[in-house]
Parts: C-alpha cells; sequence; structure tokens
C-alpha cells in the first residue's frame, strides 16, 4: 500500500507540471498521449482507492452532478471597476492629475484589457479553494466548480501560499467561433460576443458543460495587498503571480511616460485583430504601491489606474452607413 500512495503523489505531481507546462507557459514537456497514459493511470488508482484522492487532484476538474443554483460569496476585498479614458485628452488629463498628486518620480505598467469577466480566485496553503464572479462588487457568485475546469487556473500553486487572486476569465475567438458554428447547426441561438459567450459558460449549473467551452484566464493582480508578499510594484507583482502558476498576460510594458503610454496603445491598437482573444482597450496603472497608496481610491475605482477603450467598431460602422446612406 505504501509503495501506491508514493506513486499516487507522484502522479499528482508529474500531472500538475505538465499540465502548467503545457496550459500556462504554452510550452508543452510531454506529449499528449503520455500526459493521458499518466492520467489514466491516477484514474485508475482513485477508483480503487477513493481515500488517495486528492482534493487538488487533476482527475477532480470536472464537477459531480449539476448545482440547483449558486451560493452567494462577500468579497475579502471589494472587486472595483475602473475609470475610463476614451481619448489622448483624457490620458494626458490622468497623468496630470497623477503628477500634481505625487510628483514627477513615477512610472505606468501598460496591460491589454482582456474582454471577458472579472473572477475572485482564493487559494490556502497553495490550494485553489473557492472562486467566485465580481458580482457588484461585494457580493460575487461562487463558481468554484466551474472555474475547476479552466485548465490554466492551477489547482495547487508552487508555493503553499494563502492568497487572493484577480483576474479574467475569457472565450478565446476560435473557441467562439467553433461554439456560434455548432450552436448553428443545432439551431441553438448564437451567442453575440466571446464575452458573453465565456460569462454564459461560467454561469452554467452544469461544470461538464463548462468544461466544454475551452475557457482561459489571464491573473492581473493580489486583491488586499501585494506587500504582504514582498512586493513594492505592479510589475513585480505580476511576476511573482507568474511564479507561482498563474497565467499571466505577457503582452504588457513598464512605461515611463504618458507618450509610451501612448505608443503601447498605438501599437496594440493595430495589433489587436491578430491576437487570439478579444481586447476592449488598454489598462494603465501606476507601478510603485507607495504611489497607489498615496493616490487611492474614489467610491468606485481606484485613481491610480484607468482603462483606455478603444471606439466601438459597431459605432464606427454605424456612422460609415450613415455617410452612405446620406
Ligand atoms: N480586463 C482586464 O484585462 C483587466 C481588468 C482590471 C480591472 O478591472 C481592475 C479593477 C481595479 F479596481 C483595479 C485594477 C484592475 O486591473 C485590471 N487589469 C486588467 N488587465
Amino acid at each position: 500500500m505504501k509503495d501506491l500512495e508514493k506513486r499516487v503523489a507522484e502522479l499528482n505531481k508529474l500531472l500538475h507540471e505538465y499540465a502548467h507546462a503545457y496550459y500556462v507557459l504554452d510550452k508543452p514537456l510531454v506529449p499528449d498521449a503520455v500526459y493521458d497514459q499518466l492520467m489514466q493511470e491516477l484514474m485508475a488508482i482513485e477508483k480503487e482507492h477513493p481515500e488517495f484522492i486528492y482534493p487538488d487532484s487533476p482527475t477532480q476538474r470536472v464537477g459531480g452532478k449539476p448545482l440547483e443554483g449558486f451560493n452567494k460569496v462577500t468579497h475579502r476585498y471589494p472587486m472595483l471597476s475602473l475609470s475610463n479614458a476614451f481619448s489622448e485628452d483624457d490620458l494626458r488629463d490622468f497623468d496630470r492629475k497623477i503628477r500634481q498628486a505625487i510628483g514627477d518620480r513615477y512610472n505606468y505598467v501598460c496591460e491589454l484589457k482582456i474582454d471577458g469577466l472579472a473572477i475572485a480566485l482564493r487559494y490556502e496553503n497553495g490550494i485553489f479553494v473557492q472562486g467566485a464572479t465580481r458580482g457588484d462588487g461585494t457580493v460575487g457568485e461562487d463558481i468554484t466548480v466551474n472555474l475547476k475546469t479552466i485548465k490554466d487556473i492551477p489547482l495547487r500553486l508552487k508555493e503553499p501560499v494563502t492568497i487572493e487572486v484577480r483576474g479574467e476569465a475569457y472565450m478565446p475567438k476560435k473557441s467562439f467561433e467553433e461554439l456560434n458554428k455548432q450552436r448553428a447547426e443545432n439551431g441553438e441561438d448564437l451567442f453575440a460576443n466571446p464575452r458573453n459567450a465565456a460569462a454564459g459558460s461560467l454561469r452554467q449549473l452544469d461544470s461538464k458543460i463548462t468544461a466544454s467551452r475551452n475557457l482561459a484566464t489571464f491573473i492581473y493582480s493580489i486583491g488586499g495587498d501585494g506587500e504582504a508578499y514582498g512586493i513594492d510594484s505592479h510589475a513585480e507583482m505580476l511576476e511573482y503571480l507568474d511564479s507561482i502558476g498563474f497565467r499571466v498576460n505577457k503582452e504588457r510594458a513598464v512605461c515611463e511616460t504618458i507618450d509610451d503610454v501612448l505608443a503601447f496603445i498605438n501599437k496594440w491598437t493595430a495589433e489587436r485583430p491578430n491576437l487570439p482573444y478579444e481586447i476592449d482597450g488598454i489598462v494603465i496603472k501606476v507601478n510603485r504601491f507607495a504611489h497607489q497608496e498615496e493616490l487611492g481610491f474614489t467610491a468606485k475605482s481606484p485613481r491610480w489606474a484607468i482603462a483606455y477603450k478603444f471606439p466601438a467598431e459597431e459605432a464606427i460602422t454605424k456612422i460609415i452607413d450613415i455617410e452612405l446612406t446620406v
């Protein structure tokens, strides 16, 4: 029995490592056939010996029977929303206010604004214990069983830390197109866009349906104060999140000036159609936590961050249509 327990521990470790390499780093360590064979072996042992099933075993990603409904979760740290900028002037105003408040020794981190659903994930001693939607920012829905089906969400972190993180769950463009093609063939109504498809997939009461929707995540912050982890800037926080096993978007940059921010925006406005996922803007954040603390929050948004929103395409096509019909 001893060596069987050892084998189960070894299989859990190997499968976590291989899944992280494949789904988070996009750098497979072994061929799929090897991964599948190890998974089959673990499932066979767990079937014979359910007492050996780890709560974070990779076999536990797809839940059991459908839920009756979702429990409510009160967020330990409110999930606020970003204020918006729609033009270069808005961005320069934002920058001017920052400078007035904290002087001129600051820089920014720019990130792509993923067009998905905000989620909060809680880990205790490195084990995924609960996941929730933003809801109204204070109370969200417990969608833990559905989030467990997303392969890039680690069930076990590389460090046994107790932490809460925030991110965006989304449906890649290709998965969205395939899903709507399938729904059209089955005479079902189509999803309007990948964000709605992701939201609909995460709010399924049957996690087997969620599991079939190929969702993915990008994690972008620690709930509460990052200092607790010896981190004092947003850029370092993203590196830390990556190092403990989360999928963190690589298309980010530290920008020393608002002109660098505008250059980043121009680059990704052009690159946007080539991305495998939808983005609806660029998020700009003052980098150092000491500066974020000085700037603080309004009732609903941080003063140290802003979301530059791309002009909505439909608005543009509407103007063009009007022009053409006049
Ligand atoms: N959709 C996103 O890709 C994205 C969203 C947010 C937020 O909503 C957000 C909300 C806050 F109150 C503070 C920081 C944030 O940072 C964020 N960073 C991102 N990359």
